[in-house]
């Protein structure tokens, strides 16, 4: 790996490919890497859920094998595919905020952003649009996913591939879920009205760059923020199904605030859970902290954000003994509550929940011609 004198910042490298800076311990104290332990999705129900029930009360952080139908190397393929095409043609997906002329808000690219904290470009699809009943369709996070379609076969291929793979990966996910319910003693389907039609599920693919290829300009971040490509933070939702295609970089809070890296490990998926799976479970189930270090070079992954439905109703706790009536009658419903908690960022703070009328659309033209 070539590293000028500018970049001495990012000069120590681990045998892992790493980026580490010496003068900041807690960054120092990661270059040994932990194993996460492994769950065999060939083992007999009984052991899954037990494997599943013990690390996400623990390190909240476990690795699938054996997932039937997960192909690594399709999708690693699909994702560089991806973030291989001409800038002309990624400024065709590009959500609304980053193009104005897309009328895609939640779905399709976002680019990489001078000076913010993460480094990375990323491409967010949901649900195929036809697969959405009537009645969801109304609520914004439900919105037709742009695809390259000025790419002949190669497009058309990529479409099926990750439709293919999103199908794999929700489905994985409901099962998951229902693994879940049988460790806290629920019915194996309770969870099963919240995802299984109209998921809000998003599959996400990554590309990251190190700070040193400057496609950005990352002039007003500090040292410690320079080191990392994606922040540290606790997921939000439900399930997160992690592919890191063996790539290093991926660090946990094992405690205390101290980050170790885990050992990359070819085709596997890497398990974590949300806080709002966390929250219900009265933080028996742990929603860890977690973040990308910048390894020197390109890096792919691939998260898998298994949401409920919007209108899902979803109780304060999974366990009603530990409500008041009053907590009782207050369901949160899912994609009200995602949508309050988007709104944070400056390019969501106008996000409906449900897509404008036509008498909508032509109040705003009359409006926009009056100003
Ligand atoms: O890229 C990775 O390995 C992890 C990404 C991540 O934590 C996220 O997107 O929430
Ligand atoms: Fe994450």
């Amino acid at each position: 790996m070539d590293i000028t004198p500018e970049q001495n910042l990012l000069s120590q490298v681990d045998s892992a490919g790493i980026t580490q800076e010496k003068s900041f311990s807690h960054i120092a104290a990661t270059t040994d890497q932990i194993e996460l332990a492994s769950i065999d999705m060939t083992w007999p129900k009984e052991k899954i859920t037990e494997g599943i029930m013990d690390q996400l009360r623990n390190l909240g952080f476990l690795l699938l094998t054996n997932v039937p139908g997960y192909n690594e190397d399709e999708l690693k393929h699909a994702c560089q595919w991806m973030f291989n095409l001409s800038e002309e043609e990624k400024r065709k997906l590009y959500q609304h905020h980053h193009n104005p002329k897309n009328t895609n808000y939640y779905r399709g690219l976002s680019p990489f952003i001078a000076n913010d904290v993460s480094h990375k470009e990323l491409f967010d699809m949901g649900l195929e649009y036809s697969q959405v009943s009537d009645y969801e369709k109304i609520f914004s996070l439900q919105e037709q996913t742009p695809f390259p379609d000025d790419q002949g076969d190669d497009g058309q291929k990529f479409k099926t591939f990750m439709h293919q793979h999103y199908d794999i990966m929700q489905n994985l996910g409901v099962q998951l879920m229902s693994h879940i319910a049988d460790g806290f003693g629920l019915p194996s389907n309770y969870f099963e009205t919240w995802f299984k039609d109209d998921p809000c599920s998003t599959l996400r693919l990554i590309h990251y760059l190190p700070r040193k290829a400057n496609v950005v300009a990352c002039d007003k971040l500090t040292e410690e923020e320079l080191k990392l490509t994606t922040p540290e933070h606790t997921d939000s939702g439900f399930l997160t199904l992690l592919s890191t295609f063996n790539y290093p970089g991926l660090q946990v809070d094992i405690g205390g605030g101290v980050y170790k890296s885990i050992k990359p490990v070819p085709n596997v998926l890497v398990v974590n859970i949300g806080t709002m799976l966390s929250r219900i479970t009265n933080n028996d189930l742990k929603a860890t902290w977690h973040r990308v270090l910048d390894i020197g070079v390109d890096r792919y992954s691939s998260p898998f954000f298994l949401e409920p439905k919007y209108s899902a109703e979803i109780p304060q706790q999974l366990d009603p003994s530990l409500m008041t009536e009053e907590q009782k009658n207050n369901k949160l419903v899912y994609g009200d509550w995602l949508i309050e908690s988007i709104k944070r960022f400056a390019e969501f703070a106008n996000f409906q929940k449900t897509k404008p009328t036509l008498s909508d659309l032509q109040a705003q033209i009359q409006l926009d011609q009056t100003n």
